[in-house]
C-alpha cells in the first residue's frame, strides 16, 4: 500500500500516484459526457409524443434503453475504476473497473474494461505461478473521484515470495482491507477482490444447475450475487427477457443484500423471499416450525388433490330446483356421473368444470326430454334434436340450474381452498388421511390466520390443480375490452359533439376523430404499453418462467419448495447456494442430491468454496467444535485471518442476564466502534430480552424485521442467518440447542456471524460442544 499522507513517498510512488489520478480523471470525464448524451437523449424522448403504436413502442424501448444506461453510470460513480493489469512483452496496461469505457464509440482499445469482461479475468485468477502474461497487478483505491492508494503486486515468483506473498490468495492487502473494515448493515460487493475459487462460480456458464456448497463466510451470497451480475452481463439479451430471481430467506436478509446489485449497476432481478412468490400474498407470519415441516413434505400433494376433490360433492339421494315452473330433481347418480367423467378428463379443477356442466345438463335434459316427450303410443320420444338443443340451453341459462350445479362442483381460488383446510378440523381430517392426527393438528389454525411462507407452496400447488377456466378469462378479457370500447365511443362522442360547436357555419367538410378512427381501433391505440421490467412483471404473474433462478440458505427449501422454484425454472439453468450443515427447518435439506435427484437426476455440479473469508480464526476454532458436534465428516472452512481477539464466555445469575446483556452489548459496541454488534438469543427470550435492550439501548433494533443499519441488533438465530456483524453476542447457548432438532446447527450459525469478536453469556452450564471457551 501506497499511503498519501503522513509517510515520505518515493519519486516513483508518487510519480505513479500522479498519472494514475490522470488517468481516473481521464476515465471519469468519459463517463461524465456519455452521461450527458444518455441524459440528452432521453430528455428528447420525453419530449415527444403522439405517432402511430409502433412509433410509440420504439420510443419507449429506446427511453428504457436510456434510462437504464443512465441508472448504469450513476451507479458506477463510486469505485469506477479499481484494477489494472500490466503484461510481459511491452503489451498496454489495462485498467479494470466496474464498467466498459472507451474513448470513441466501438473503439477496439477500450480506457476501461468491464470486470466481467473475459479480458479481466486474469485480474481475479494470475498468480506468481501461474501468471498468464500479468507482470503486475495494481489495485488502485479511490475516494469519490479521488486516488486514494495503490497495492502492488509483483507476479513474479521470486519477487513474490520476497515480498511475503500468499499463493492462497489475489490481491492479499486489498482484500485484508476489504474483510477487516467495520460492518454498516448492509452487504458490499466485492467485485475489486474475487478470488479465484469464487471466480470459477460467478463465471460458471448459465446452463444446467450448479450447486455451490460452503461453510458459513466462504462468499456464498456474495458469489450468488456477482453471478447475477456476470450472467446479466453476458447472456442479456436472453435474461433481459426472462429476469432473473434472485430467493433469499427472509426480508431482513434481503435488505442485507439489496444495496449489492445495484452497486454493480444492475437492477433488472427479481430479489424475493419464498413468502413473496404467490403473487398477491406477502406471507410473512410466522409458525411453529414442526407446522411447517408438515407443510414442506411431499405428502401434502395427497392431501391438497384431496380437499380439491372433496369440493367435487355430489348430495345424499338427490337435490331439487325450480325449472320453468317444475320441480326438477337432480339425481345423484347424474351428478356421480358427471364429476366422474369430468374428474377422468384429467384437467385442473375450475378447468374441467365446463365438463362437470355439460355432462350434467346433458343428463339433465334427456330427463326432461323423458317427462314431456314420451310417445303415449310407445313409439320413439317425440323431442327432436333440435328441442333438446333448446332445453339445453334453458337449462343452462337457468339461474337456479347454474346455482345447483355451482354448488356441486364450485369455482375455487387456492387461497379460498386453503383457508377453508387448515382452519376446518372435518375437511383436514377427511384430506389429511395421510398424514398423522398429530400432524393434523399441528396444520389447524383460526381461519383468519394470517399466511405464512410455508403456506406459499401450497397455494402454488393448488393453483396447479386448480387451474384456471380460460373460456372465464376470455370472458372477463372481453369485458374489460368492451368496458374500454364503451368508454372510447363515449369519448369519440364527446369529440364529435364538439365539432358540431366548433365548425357548425363552415361549409366544407372537416374530419373529425370520430369519421378517422372506430372506437375498437381507438382502444389500440390507446392502450398502455406495458414498461415494467421483466422482473417486475415475473414479480406479478404466478406462470412467469425465469431464464435463471439463484438461491441462497438453500439449505432451509423443503421439498414443496422446490417444486415451485423448479415449475419456475424449467430450463433447470439455475445457481444454488448453501451449506448443508446450517440447516435450521426441519423440513430443509441436509444433503443436496436428495433435492436434486427428482428433478435432474445425477446431471448437477456440486461446487465447494473451502476459505472462510468472514470468521477469523480464533471463532473458526469455537464453531469448528460445534461443526463436529453437527456431523463429524464435516469440514469447517479455513479462516483467511486471525483477528487477535480471544472469544470470551460469561455465567451470569438468571435473574441478571437481561442486565449482562446489555452491558456486554455496551462494551461490544464501544470495542465495535462505528462496526455492528449483534445479540443472538434463543426464540423464547426475543421478546423479554428485546424489550429491555430497547429500554436501555434506546434505538438497538429488535422486532420481526431488524433493521440492521442500527448499531445494535438483537435477534433469533434464525433471523440471523446469513447476516454478520463485527461482534456477536450468543446467550444461552444451551437453550438454543435445545430449542429444535436442529439446535446444533442454529448454534453454528450463531458463533459464525461474527468478522471479529465473540462472546457468549449463559446461565447454566456451557454445553460441552462450547467447553473450549470455558
Ligand atoms: N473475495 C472477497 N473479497 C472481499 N470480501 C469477501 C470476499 N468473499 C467474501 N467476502 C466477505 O465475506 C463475508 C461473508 O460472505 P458471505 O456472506 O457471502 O458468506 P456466506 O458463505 O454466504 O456465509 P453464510 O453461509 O454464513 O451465509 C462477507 O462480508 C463478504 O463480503
Amino acid at each position: 500500500m501506497i499511503p498519501l499522507r503522513g509517510v515520505a513517498l518515493s519519486s516513483s510512488a508518487s510519480d505513479d500516484l500522479r498519472s494514475e489520478q490522470a488517468y481516473l480523471t481521464t476515465l471519469y470525464g468519459r463517463l461524465d459526457s456519455l452521461r450527458a448524451q444518455a441524459d440528452d437523449r432521453l430528455r428528447g424522448i420525453l419530449l415527444e409524443s403522439g405517432g402511430t403504436p409502433q412509433g410509440r413502442t420504439q420510443r419507449e424501448a429506446q427511453r428504457a434503453h436510456y434510462a437504464e444506461q443512465l441508472a448504469q453510470m450513476n451507479a458506477v460513480e463510486n469505485g469506477l475504476l479499481f484494477g489494472r493489469l500490466d503484461f510481459a512483452g511491452g503489451e498496454a496496461p489495462l485498467y479494470i473497473g466496474r464498467l466498459g469505457l472507451s474513448a470513441e464509440e466501438h473503439d477496439r482499445d477500450p480506457l476501461l474494461v468491464d470486470w466481467r469482461a473475459p479480458a479481466s479475468r486474469p485480474f481475479y485468477l494470475a498468480t506468481a505461478v501461474s501468471p498468464d502474461g500479468v507482470t503486475r497487478r495494481r489495485h488502485l483505491r479511490t475516494k469519490g473521484r479521488v486516488l486514494t492508494g495503490i497495492d502492488d503486486e509483483v507476479l513474479d515468483l521470486q519477487d513474490g515470495a520476497a515480498a511475503g506473498g500468499r499463493e492462497d490468495v489475489t490481491g492479499e492487502a486489498a482484500l485484508l482491507a476489504a474483510l477487516t473494515a467495520n460492518r454498516t448493515g448492509r452487504m458490499r460487493d466485492i467485485v475489486e477482490t474475487i478470488q479465484a475459487e469464487q471466480d470459477e462460480v460467478i463465471r460458471a456458464g448459465l446452463a444446467g444447475v450448479m450447486v455451490v456448497q460452503g461453510g458459513p463466510g466462504t462468499g456464498k451470497t456474495a458469489v450468488a450475487l456477482h453471478r447475477a451480475a456476470y450472467l446479466l452481463y453476458t447472456y442479456r439479451q436472453q435474461l433481459t427477457k426472462q429476469g432473473v430471481l434472485i430467493l433469499g430467506p427472509n426480508p431482513t436478509f434481503l435488505r442485507y443484500i439489496s444495496q449489492v446489485l445495484p452497486s454493480l449497476a444492475e437492477t433488472g432481478v427479481l430479489l424475493a423471499t419464498l413468502g413473496d412468490m404467490f403473487p398477491g400474498v406477502r406471507a410473512r407470519a410466522v409458525e411453529p416450525s414442526a407446522a411447517a415441516a408438515v407443510k414442506g413434505r411431499l405428502v401434502m400433494l395427497d392431501v391438497l388433490a384431496q380437499a380439491v376433490a372433496d369440493r367435487q360433492t355430489v348430495p345424499e339421494t338427490f337435490a331439487e330446483v325450480d325449472h320453468d315452473g317444475y320441480p326438477l330433481r337432480i339425481e345423484r347418480a347424474v351428478l356421480e356421473d358427471a364429476r366422474a367423467a369430468a374428474r377422468r378428463s384429467g384437467r385442473p379443477h375450475n378447468v374441467a368444470r365446463a365438463m362437470f356442466v355439460t355432462e350434467a345438463i346433458h343428463a339433465l335434459s334427456l330427463q326432461i326430454a323423458e317427462r314431456i316427450g314420451t310417445d303415449p303410443l310407445g313409439g320413439e320420444n317425440l323431442l327432436s334434436e333440435a328441442d333438446l338443443a333448446e332445453t339445453r340451453r334453458e337449462l343452462r341459462e337457468d339461474v337456479d340450474v347454474q346455482r345447483a350445479l355451482f354448488d356441486f362442483w364450485p369455482v375455487l381460488t387456492p387461497r379460498q381452498v386453503l383457508r377453508d383446510l387448515l382452519s376446518d378440523a372435518d375437511r383436514l381430517e377427511s384430506a389429511g388421511a395421510a398424514l398423522t392426527a398429530g400432524e393434523r393438528a399441528l396444520l389447524l389454525r383460526d381461519r383468519d390466520a394470517k399466511w405464512t411462507p410455508a403456506d406459499v407452496p401450497l397455494l402454488d400447488e393448488l393453483a396447479e390443480l386448480l387451474g384456471v377456466d380460460d373460456t372465464l378469462r376470455a370472458r372477463e378479457a372481453a369485458r374489460q375490452r368492451r368496458e374500454a370500447v364503451d368508454y372510447a365511443e363515449g369519448v369519440l362522442e364527446i369529440l364529435a359533439g364538439s365539432r358540431s360547436l366548433d365548425f357548425e357555419d363552415q361549409e366544407e367538410e372537416i374530419l373529425s376523430a370520430l369519421d378517422v378512427v372506430e372506437a375498437g381501433a381507438f382502444v389500440e391505440r390507446h392502450e398502455v404499453l406495458d414498461t415494467r421490467t421483466a422482473a417486475e412483471r415475473a414479480a406479478a404473474d404466478r406462470t412467469w418462467v425465469f431464464g435463471h433462478v439463484i438461491v441462497d440458505e438453500a439449505q432451509e427449501l423443503s421439498p414443496m419448495a422446490w417444486r415451485l422454484l423448479m415449475r419456475r425454472c424449467p430450463s433447470r439453468s439455475m445457481t444454488v447456494v448453501g451449506d448443508v450443515a446450517q440447516t435450521s427447518e426441519l423440513a430443509g435439506t441436509t444433503t443436496w442430491e436428495q433435492v436434486f435427484e427428482p428433478y435432474v437426476g445425477q446431471r448437477w455440479n456440486l461446487v465447494e468454496l473451502t476459505v472462510n473469508y468472514r470468521t477469523p480464526s480464533e471463532v473458526m476454532a469455537v464453531a469448528a467444535d460445534v461443526l463436529a458436534a453437527v456431523d463429524p465428516a464435516l469440514e469447517p472452512p479455513r479462516s483467511v485471518r486471525s483477528a487477535g481477539v480471544a472469544p470470551w464466555s460469561l455465567r451470569v445469575p438468571a435473574v441478571a442476564l437481561a442486565a449482562e446483556v446489555i452491558a456486554a452489548v455496551r462494551v461490544e459496541a464501544a470495542e465495535a466502534g462505528e462496526g455492528r454488534v449483534g445479540v443472538l438469543v434463543p426464540e423464547g427470550r426475543e421478546a423479554d430480552l428485546g424489550r429491555a435492550l430497547v429500554e436501555a439501548v434506546p434505538g438497538a433494533a429488535v422486532g420481526e424485521q431488524p433493521d440492521l443499519l442500527n448499531q445494535v441488533a438483537l435477534m433469533t438465530v434464525r433471523q440471523a442467518k446469513g447476516l454478520e456483524f463485527d461482534a456477536v453476542v450468543v446467550v444461552e447457548p444451551d437453550e438454543i440447542i435445545a430449542e429444535s432438532p436442529r439446535g446444533l446447527s442454529d448454534l453454528y450459525v450463531a458463533v459464525t456471524r461474527a468478522t471479529r469478536r465473540l462472546g457468549v453469556l449463559h446461565t447454566a452450564d456451557l454445553p460441552k460442544v462450547l467447553s473450549s471457551l470455558a
